[in-house]
């Protein structure tokens, strides 16, 4: 007997469409109509840009990417190429342009722009060439998207973050560098590889900056919750220790080494942006060394820095 719910089913034919394959049999849940509209803004669509959209697309972690290049004809050959691949893909909108209208109301800004290491040249090299591009990003970034979270990873991503903290007028909360984020993914695959385990199951942390003076907190270090360093002593195997310094060594020459064999690095910082890009618009609270202010630092220069520091963050940027 047909119930009045399902009448509206019948078809022309007097098929009752109730039964076809096409009806929604299972998670029937209505979207909540609170649900918030996502939007990230990537500044930059060279190499690192591309490989950080691509795996935020991928990780459906939004809906909506708007892209900003200095290069039109690049940047609208980027975007048609990503939209061509929809059909496989969750839902995310993706529009681009070389104004920054098109940014406007994005809750994480992500920025990749700007100038990178030939071989063998140090990420400091880049400053002067990408303080000037910062001058033309940042202002209109903030101006668009005032409640926005910045996220910097254009080198050196230390410096360039207190920049874009300077010239946004943001609180320092939501200015972020992906910083030593990748040092400590570089840091972790490199032990895990070395005892044959899974990268996931080792916590390790690299800080400070992101580059040739980072610092491995060797206490941080477990394997399956078991503190490395206090296993070695226990156990007086001497020679880890040395180990464990010639793998920080080769996380330090790691991007030297990459841009030297392919010119620059893409997929490892795409991974790493994301997943921080995963942990503020999702409100995760998870913790990730990040590039975030240092009040009153006391070193070479004394005063206000950014630097890499075991930071947790959400969807406000750092959590106080
Ligand atoms: N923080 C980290 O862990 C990492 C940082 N990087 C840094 O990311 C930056 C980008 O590297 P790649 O993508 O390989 O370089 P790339 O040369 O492939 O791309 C740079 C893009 O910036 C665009 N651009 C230049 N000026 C611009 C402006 N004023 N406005 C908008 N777009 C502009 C260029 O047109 C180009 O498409 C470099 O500074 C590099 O050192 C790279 C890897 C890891
Ligand atoms: C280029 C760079 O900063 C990196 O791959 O670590």
């Amino acid at each position: 007997m047909q119930n009045s719910s399902s009448t509206s089913s019948l078809g022309p034919a007097g098929l009752d469409l109730s039964q076809a394959f096409f009806k929604p049999i299972c998670n029937t849940e209505p979207p909540s109509p609170t649900k918030r509209h996502t939007k990230i803004s990537i500044i930059g669509t060279g190499n690192v840009g591309m490989a950080i959209t691509q795996t935020i697309l991928t990780q459906d972690l939004c809906d909506e990417i708007a892209l900003v290049d200095a290069k039109p004809d690049k940047l609208r050959g980027e975007m048609l190429d990503l939209q061509h691949g929809a059909a496989f893909l969750p839902r995310t909108k993706i529009k681009a342009s070389v104004d920054y209208d098109v940014t406007v109301g994005s809750d994480l800004c992500i920025v990749t722009a700007g100038a990178r290491q030939i071989p063998g040249e140090s990420r400091l090299n880049l400053m002067q060439r990408n303080l000037s591009l910062f001058k033309c990003i940042i202002p209109p970034l903030a101006k668009y998207s005032p409640d926005s979270v910045l996220l910097i990873v254009s080198n050196p991503v230390d410096v360039l973050t207190y920049v874009a903290w300077k010239l946004s007028g943001f609180p320092s909360n939501r200015v972020i560098g992906s910083g030593t984020n990748l040092d400590s993914s570089r840091f972790r695959f490199l032990i895990a590889d070395h005892l044959d385990v899974n990268a996931q199951d080792v916590q390790a942390y690299i800080v400070g900056e992101h580059g040739d003076s980072s610092v491995a907190l060797w206490s941080s270090i477990s394997v399956g919750g078991v503190p490395l360093l206090s296993l070695l002593e226990r156990q007086q195997i001497a020679y880890e220790k040395a180990t464990l310094e010639k793998i920080h060594r080769e996380v330090v020459e790691s991007a030297y080494e990459v841009i030297s064999l392919k010119g620059y690095t893409s997929w490892a910082i795409g991974y790493s942006a994301a997943s921080l890009a995963r942990t503020i618009l999702r409100d995760q609270r998870r913790i990730h060394p990040v590039s975030v202010l240092a009040k009153g630092f006391h070193g070479i220069h004394d005063g206000d820095v950014f630097l890499s520091l075991p930071a947790q963050l959400g969807r406000s940027g750092v959590l106080g």
